[in-house]
């Protein structure tokens, strides 16, 4: 409900319409290749107008408010960096800043001109990892663009909150705490519950994770943004674009793939690597809609196996009977001998096997091959915990402390190629085109590759025809990461492997042209070919030649 004098007024936004700010003016010769469109159930959503080929920058974006996310280990309320205990409070509102320079930062005004008014006073005795206090600042500063910014009001107000089916959930009695009674009691604001609670659901449904590039820890992602012509994406489970934030916090969406004029333009509000279950749970939780995306409606997503457990009775895959089922509680039944599982069964597993994982990290491969050989009697090989351990494998070989890729054996090398090819065999089919992981694989499998090449070229175990014919896979898969990671920030993990990946193509090509020209003593001399006739069995001979034999 929205009540009279909050600001919303009776002049309700048409939510079957583009929010004012969404649609932003071209700059001269770009062309608009999309088009917003009322589509049930999505509702609004992006249509492509035209072919859109992979790899095509179909629009930029540029966030109307910033601001922490729901819970934040401390952190400058200005740049975002995360501070240690040594910081700096604000010398008018008392929030956390890194220093004066920052008391002007970004949107820190917004608060800072409420909180000091109110004379508020933060208490820092019990800040911890994770800080509720942080859950209020983002929903000021979109009630403050009211007076500060009424285009980006009016924007803001157009979009899906969700109102009455979070009034149901959880959210709405924690966000009454920390937000509408906080703000009340601390920020002295008068903004009724309804509109507060109606930002908050703005926010849930809408805002992106601005993830990387702030300076300080430059991968990990403390931040949000409501992004106005992303917000207007539809959700797929296999989606057709990717995004990223660059260090200015705007935002490149490119198509993954190919997307044909009329199609939707989509993106995933979910962890792409999570079983259907998971999906589902989260996207009804935290999106409230329940998702019925080809991927979620076929029990073997799309031929994967990803939510596959392994039958203990006869070893055949163990699928869900009904993915799409409204509770998401389905029971699961193997497909070769029909062993049923029930649901609380399978779920308890998985969130155990999962707990398991997070809990062993990501820096010892010991024990992440022990994970999985653990757990690949009771998973199928494909299942989403395999491949996030593969996944992890595959970049711990050579990369933790004390190692480096050099000391690798030609067993783990070959390992860590088996690694990657096994989760690329995955995204070929749920994240196909362009896609992050792809493109860390793929350094990683390179790295590899040239690596065991290398080793045998030195010691002369190759010909040179062999020599090239092993620079073929490298020299593919360096095109490809560069495709795949090319408008990552620079500042960012993958933006970093995209510069790698360029130099090293550079530098493989250049030494495929000396591979050419080098003395012939520093390969293995090809075979000699003989032309023996081949020798003729008793299956060989034609039906004729069987007769004469058996007549003589
Ligand atoms: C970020 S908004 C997208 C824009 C929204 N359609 C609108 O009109 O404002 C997310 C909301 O869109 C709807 N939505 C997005 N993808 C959907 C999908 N695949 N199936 C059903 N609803 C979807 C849900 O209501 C969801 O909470």
């Amino acid at each position: 409900m929205v009540e009279e004098g909050d600001g919303r007024g009776s002049a309700l936004p048409d939510k079957t319409k583009a929010p004012p700010g969404a649609v932003q003016e071209l700059q001269s010769g770009e062309e608009r290749r999309w088009r917003l469109e009322y589509q049930e159930p999505f509702g609004r959503c992006l249509i492509a107008t035209a072919n859109l080929s992979m790899g095509d920058v179909i629009y930029r974006d540029n966030p109307i408010i910033t601001g922490p996310k729901l819970t934040s280990a401390l952190l400058c309320l200005g740049c975002y960096k995360t501070l240690t205990d040594e910081h700096y409070d604000c010398s008018k509102c008392t929030w956390t800043l890194c220093g004066p320079e920052c008391e002007t930062e970004g949107y820190h005004p917004y608060e800072c001109k409420v909180f000091s008014k109110a004379n508020f006073k933060l208490n820092l005795a019990d800040f911890g990892d994770k800080n509720p206090v942080y859950e209020c600042i983002l929903p000021l500063r979109c009630l403050m663009l009211r007076e500060a910014d009424p285009s980006k009001w009016s924007t803001l107000q157009a979009m899906e909150s969700h109102d009455e089916i979070r009034q149901k959930s959880d959210f709405w009695d924690i966000e009454q705490i920390n937000v509408c009674d906080f703000l009340r009691k601390q920020a002295k604001v008068e903004y009724s519950d309804a509109l507060m609670h109606t930002i908050c659901g703005i926010l849930d449904v809408n805002c992106h994770e601005v993830r990387s590039n702030v300076p300080g820890a430059p991968d990990e992602s403390r931040v949000r943004g409501l992004y106005p012509l992303c917000a207007m994406m539809s959700h797929d489970c296999t989606c057709n674009t990717q995004h990223t934030i660059m260090d200015d916090h705007s935002m490149v969406v490119v198509a993954s793939r190919n997307i044909a004029k009329g199609q939707q333009i989509t993106g995933i509000y979910t962890q792409l690597l999570s079983g259907t279950t998971e999906r589902r749970k989260h996207l009804r939780y935290c999106k409230f809609f329940d998702c019925v995306c080809r991927r979620c409606s076929d029990p073997t997503e799309l031929g994967t196996y990803f939510s596959a457990l392994r039958c203990t009775q006869c070893g055949g895959p163990v699928l869900c009977k009904d993915p799409l089922h409204p509770n998401n509680t389905a029971d699961y039944r193997c497909t070769e001998c029909g062993n049923e599982v029930p649901n609380s069964e399978v779920n308890g597993l998985t969130c155990l096997i999962g707990a398991e994982i997070a809990l062993a990290g990501e820096n010892d491969p010991t024990i992440l091959e022990q994970l999985l050989e653990k757990y690949s009697s009771l998973l199928n090989p494909n299942h989403f915990h395999i491949i996030a351990l593969k996944s992890s494998l595959s970049q711990t070989y050579g990369r933790v402390a004390g190692t480096q890729m050099t000391d690798l054996s030609a067993g783990q090398l070959g390992r860590k190629m088996q690694c990657c090819r096994d989760v690329l065999l995955v995204l070929d089919v749920l994240d196909p085109g362009i896609s992050r992981l792809r493109g860390i694989m793929e350094y990683e499998l390179q790295v590899a590759l040239l690596l065991l090449l290398q080793r045998a070229f030195v010691q002369r175990q190759l010909t040179r025809q062999e020599v090239l014919q092993r620079l073929h896979e490298p020299l593919l898969l360096l095109q490809s990461v560069s495709m795949c990671l090319q408008h990552e920030a620079p500042s960012c993990f993958e933006g970093k492997i995209y510069t790698i990946a360029q130099r090293s193509l550079a530098e493989v090509l250049k030494w495929r042209e000396k591979v050419k020209l080098m003395p012939e003593e520093k390969f293995l001399p090809p075979p000699v070919i003989t032309f023996d006739q081949p020798k003729l069995s008793e299956q060989d001979l034609t039906l004729g030649d069987l007769l004469r034999k058996i007549g003589s």
